[in-house]
């Protein structure tokens, strides 16, 4: 495969002590040539005078790495240059690349040519995307070992089982053709099924991979007044939310972002719940109830100083927290909807912290990181879905060659997940979160 030559700013933009530009293509050792004096020492730091190629000006005094492909990140020739971090430097060592016909790269292009030679394979890159985007020590985590390969082994393992499946389903047509008795179909069924279930296993994670990427969508419900918003404001550290002693004073979702034990939380402060004749409140209560049924992590606010309220009490489920706030004006009920309730005041903070550890609990079982690396993306879902439905396929179908034609299906889901398969369309979906320079 050949290409051009791309080059794209890799550290932040803006004022900085130091801007990274990186090159990579055919013509990154021709770029260095023309503008550095000459390609350094392989993968050694070089001090170099950087000048336009055409006017000679001189442009900045650089560190300059010269990556002879293989050995880059892509795969290819490639470099880094390190620039002083002006907007002027910049500008004028983006002429100089430009004049030696080198391109701006595209989002994620650099990764992308890293996949296409072979240097990782999707999910790694995946992964990659994900280190980037880590906000989280749980997020970073996950992120590392995918990009280290931990699901990149995994699916290269269960698509060689599937290859020796195949094969073995092959040869069990040419036995029968031969009319010769063979014990392979059974061989395929029983290997067949007890790989059908180690995906289903891998599939029946709860979604925590994908819920510790992506974060928690948590919201706050109750009856108007409860005190939502003041719980709100009390997580959060800031006052995000209006509270006020008017009942209906939340209309819209208010939304923050909070992290509980490494996951990140979208939680949301919703309208109080109640039958309204006012059509703006009536839609705040609509939207509260969409956002309940929606959530992942559900906080019912009851007011310790009132009888728990229907509609609230309707929406409680297995793993709802159940919270009795004012617990300065009353005290809490023992239980509330046959829960023992998290007894606090969202006006003193007196029992927040215990909420915060009830959360936390939550949050970690729903999304914290496992043991065994997770799926993270509906892609891998989709995929790894159909890849076990057509094993099940296979192993059901009344006919060999209907079995081998179901276990190729198999082995094609397994090959887009991992890139095996290269398909533009998924190439574009996974590529396209990413940043350039990357
Ligand atoms: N004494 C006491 N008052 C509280 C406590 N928490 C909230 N309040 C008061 O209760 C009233 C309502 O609080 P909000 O936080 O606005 O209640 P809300 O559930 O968001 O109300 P809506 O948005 O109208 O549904 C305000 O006057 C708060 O100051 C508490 O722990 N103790
Ligand atoms: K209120
Ligand atoms: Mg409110």
């Amino acid at each position: 495969m050949s290409f051009d030559t791309i080059f794209a700013l890799a550290s932040g933009g803006g004022r900085a002590a130091v801007s990274l530009l990186r090159l990579s293509g055919p013509g990154s050792g021709a770029v260095l040539d023309r503008i550095a004096g000459g390609r350094p020492a392989p993968r050694l730091a070089s001090l170099r005078r950087l000048r336009h190629p055409e006017s000679a000006e001189l442009l900045d005094e650089a560190l300059v790495l010269w990556f002879p492909g293989p050995r880059s990140y892509t795969g290819e020739d490639a470099a880094e240059l390190h620039l002083h971090g002006g907007r002027a430097v910049l500008e004028g060592v983006t002429a100089a690349l430009l004049a030696c016909g080198a391109r701006p790269a595209e989002p994620g292009e650099f990764t992308r040519r890293a996949f296409l030679n072979g240097r990782m394979d999707l999910t790694e890159a995946e992964g990659i995307a994900d280190l980037i985007a880590a906000e989280t020590a749980a997020q970073r985590r996950q992120a590392l070992r995918q990009a280290g390969g931990a699901l990149a082994v995994r699916y290269a393992g269960w698509a060689e089982r599937l290859t020796r499946l195949l094969a073995h389903q092959e040869a069990a047509i040419e036995f029968a053709e031969d009319g010769l008795p063979n014990t392979l179909e059974a061989e395929v069924r029983r290997e067949g099924a007890a790989l059908a279930a180690e995906i289903g296993a891998h599939l029946a994670d709860g979604g925590r991979g994908e819920r510790l990427r992506e974060g928690l969508w948590g919201a706050i419900v109750g009856a108007p007044n409860a005190g939502k918003s003041s719980l709100l404001n009390a997580l959060a550290g800031r006052e995000a939310a209006i509270v006020s002693a008017r009942a209906g004073t939340t209309r819209d979702i208010v939304e923050v972002r909070l992290e509980l034990g490494g996951v990140p939380v979208w939680l949301a402060d919703t309208a109080g719940l109640r039958e309204t004749p006012d059509e703006i409140e009536a839609e705040g209560v609509r939207r509260a109830r969409r956002r309940a049924e929606e959530a992942d992590l559900l906080i019912a606010v009851f007011a310790a100083d009132q009888p728990p309220d229907a509609e609230t009490l309707a929406l409680l489920a297995p793993g709802t927290l159940v919270v009795a706030n004012k617990t300065d004006l009353a005290p809490a009920p023992a239980a509330i909807g046959g829960q023992a309730p998290i007894a606090l005041s969202a006006r003193d903070g007196e029992g927040l912290a215990a909420l915060r550890a009830a959360l936390e609990a939550v949050a970690a079982e729903r999304a914290g990181l496992s043991e065994e690396a997770s799926l993270t993306r509906p892609r891998h879902r989709a995929a790894l879905g159909e890849a076990a439905a057509w094993i099940e396929e296979a192993i059901r179908a009344p006919l060999p060659e209907l079995a081998a034609e179901a276990l190729r299906a198999a082995l094609r889901a397994l090959g887009r997940l991992t890139g095996r398969v290269g398909v533009e369309a998924v190439l574009d979906v996974v590529f396209g979160d990413f940043c350039i320079g990357k």
